[in-house]
């Protein structure tokens, strides 16, 4: 059976709501909130919205930094998973992650369904593997370097995700994570920035939302 609640979609500002809402056209199967910048007000908001009503799942959409050689400007990463790796402790022998330390994970899953994957490669290059939630936008070499051994499939860094995540999480609900490529992640370069292709790249992610729903599927429940 299809399930007919909505997908509840959360950005941080309002011109990344304004590009989704452009590619949703008038699906009335997403709503889209603006949750703020940073994981602990994406978290807070989310939850206050889940709350309030039932919701399928939700996914965090909006711009990101792709590590170099993974995700170029203008390209749309998908989740397979998300890492916080600022959460927890230093140490004389290196950091220790809140997993190690006893007190939760830094990892969550996300769902990266194939067939929504496949349509937004119609429209846009697309990189699948991890995103990391981070505090700080990566802005010195030596950050790249620390947020690079995280692994080989970290594909892209933003803010919010493991905050959005954690509050689907605590209402048993499933969570991705789509984001357009504004930045590479490195030496802060403001100048470099990609605005305009990151959020028509973000359209077309939305627009790929639409099409997916209107085939009778949705990004949690495709099965075909
Ligand atoms: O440093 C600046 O001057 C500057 C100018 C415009 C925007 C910013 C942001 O920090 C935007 C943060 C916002 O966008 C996401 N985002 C985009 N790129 C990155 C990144 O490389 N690392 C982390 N987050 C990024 C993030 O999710 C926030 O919502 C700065």
């Amino acid at each position: 059976m299809v399930d007919r609640k909505p997908i509840l979609i959360v950005v941080s500002v309002e011109p990344e709501k304004q590009a989704v809402l452009q590619g949703l056209g008038n699906s009335s199967a997403y709503e889209v909130l603006v949750g703020g910048v940073g994981m602990a007000q994406a978290a807070a908001r989310t939850a206050r919205q889940l709350a309030q009503k039932h919701y399928q799942g939700t996914i965090n959409m909006g711009i990101a930094g792709g590590f170099p050689g993974k995700a170029a400007n203008g390209t749309v990463a998908v989740a397979t998973s998300i890492i916080a790796p600022e959460i927890g402790a230093e140490s004389p022998e290196g950091f220790l992650t809140i997993d190690a330390l006893g007190f939760g994970t830094q990892t969550l899953p996300a769902v990266a369904n194939d067939s929504y994957i496949g349509k937004l490669q119609e429209a846009v290059s697309v990189a699948t593997g991890t995103i990391l939630s981070v505090m700080t936008v990566t802005g010195t070499e030596a950050t790249l370097n620390v947020r690079q051994s995280y692994g080989k499939d970290v594909v892209a860094e933003a803010m919010e995700g493991f905050g959005v995540a954690s509050a689907a999480a605590e209402f048993g609900l499933p969570f991705a994570e789509v984001r357009s490529i504004s930045n590479q992640v490195g030496i802060r370069d403001k100048a470099s920035w990609e605005f305009a292709s990151a959020f028509s790249s973000l359209t077309k992610a939305a627009e790929k939302l639409k099409e997916v729903e209107q085939l009778g599927d949705c990004l949690f429940t495709m099965s075909k």
